[in-house]
């Protein structure tokens, strides 16, 4: 039978190489690639339909940081298939970082330089904004969208007989002193990245907790360092490129540069072939690429606890009754205004 694969944020980057990687695997799965920019996940089609004539490649309007685009695009997965093996939850933002040149270069010198490179600790800023539905940007993007996605697919996602696997693509930014459970949308801090992907593995957590039991089993990635837009939107293009013969050089002393999008998908390739059941709830597994040039994956315990994470977890389930009951208010104000419009016409 063929497997039901959804990607989020497949239309570049990390998501378009895992998609490539995905049908080069198993010609037969069926492939969604569920992107806010139709023109780009166009593109993306295209490019994967090239080398895999005969692919089946769907796509999905996706925006998931807009809730009335979730639950929209997640009613359209209802009636389009039966089941979910896969969902990655790859779509991911970081806008308007800052690189603190300082902290970078007293880093050159310390004895935590690796570790530096390898999560950009004390390096980076950003500077987030609330959303249409009045929710932080990077908080809405990288989390909340993809756990009311989750909610709502919970009818395809955790059948009887059946499992089904979700992949947080997560990073080793994620930091514990960069979230705080009273704010965690992240509106007071200036790390919403780190925060969000840290209540990113928090949640795969809880969600092991809650739904290994109905057939569904989370996990959670590091991708490393890899050059993408994201990445390409921290520094101007020409100061990567001059200092992209150090970032090579520096490979050979870390395995965290994985730089190319493909190797970058390592670990979310990895997690395809493996049994849910032999995975590590409290791991994040790491795409690494060995001086040698070898891409490999490797679990590393997550700095994570159970009770924070069911804290986290109800709060989220809190918000998405907030969230619904907002939008459906709006919905009937909207329906409200069109009926007097029209009447008056
Ligand atoms: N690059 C790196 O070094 C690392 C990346 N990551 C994570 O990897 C993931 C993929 O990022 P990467 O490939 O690097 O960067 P890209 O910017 O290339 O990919 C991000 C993808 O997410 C999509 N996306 C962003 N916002 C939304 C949204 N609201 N709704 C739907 N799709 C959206 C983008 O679509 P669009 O084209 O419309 O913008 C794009 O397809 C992210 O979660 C990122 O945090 C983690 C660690 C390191
Ligand atoms: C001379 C310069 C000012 C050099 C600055 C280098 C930094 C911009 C990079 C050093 C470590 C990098 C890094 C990331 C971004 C770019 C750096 C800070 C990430 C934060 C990208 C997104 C992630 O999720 C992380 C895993 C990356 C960790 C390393």
């Amino acid at each position: 039978m063929e497997k039901i694969v959804i990607v989020t944020g497949a239309n570049s980057g990390i998501g378009l190489a895992l998609c490539e990687r995905l049908l080069t695997e198993d010609s037969q799965l069926r492939l969604c690639l569920a992107c806010r920019n139709m023109q780009r996940a166009e593109a993306a089609r295209s490019a994967l339909l090239t080398c895999h004539t005969n692919a089946s490649v769907d796509l999905l309007h996706l925006d998931v940081g807009s809730v009335q685009s979730v639950l929209t695009a997640a009613q359209e997965v209802k009636a389009r298939y039966s089941k979910i093996d896969f969902l990655y939850l790859n779509a991911g933002i970081m806008p308007n970082p800052q690189v603190d040149i300082r902290a970078f270069i007293k880093g050159l010198f310390s004895r935590n330089v690796i570790n530096m490179f390898a999560t950009a600790e004390g390096l980076l800023t950003q500077q987030d904004t609330l959303n249409s539905d009045g929710l932080q940007e990077v908080f809405a993007t990288n989390l909340f969208g993809h756990f009311l996605m989750i909610r709502e697919l919970e009818p395809l996602l955790c059948q009887t007989g059946h499992t089904s696997r979700v992949v947080w693509t997560s990073s080793s930014n994620a930091r514990r002193s960069a979230f705080n459970i009273e704010d965690m949308q992240h509106r007071n801090g200036t790390e919403p990245y780190s925060s969000s992907k840290y209540a990113s593995d928090m949640l795969s957590l809880a969600l092991n907790r809650h739904k290994n039991s109905q057939g569904l089993f989370s996990s959670v990635i590091c991708p490393g360092l890899v050059m993408t837009n994201l990445t390409y939107g921290i520094l101007p293009s020409f100061f990567w490129n001059i200092i992209m013969p150090i970032m090579w050089l520096i490979r050979i002393f870390t395995n965290t540069f994985t730089l190319t999008p493909y190797n970058g998908a390592e670990a979310l390739h990895w997690l395809f072939l493996q049994k849910p059941e032999s995975l590590d709830a409290r791991a994040k597994y790491h795409s690494l690429k060995s001086g040698l040039g070898t891409n490999y994956t490797q679990p590393r315990p997550m700095d994570v606890d159970d009770e924070m994470s069911e804290v986290l977890y109800k709060k989220l389930l809190k918000l998405e009754i907030v969230v619904r009951r907002q939008l459906s208010e709006k919905n009937a104000d909207n329906q409200a205004h069109q009926q007097y419009l029209n009447e008056t016409k």
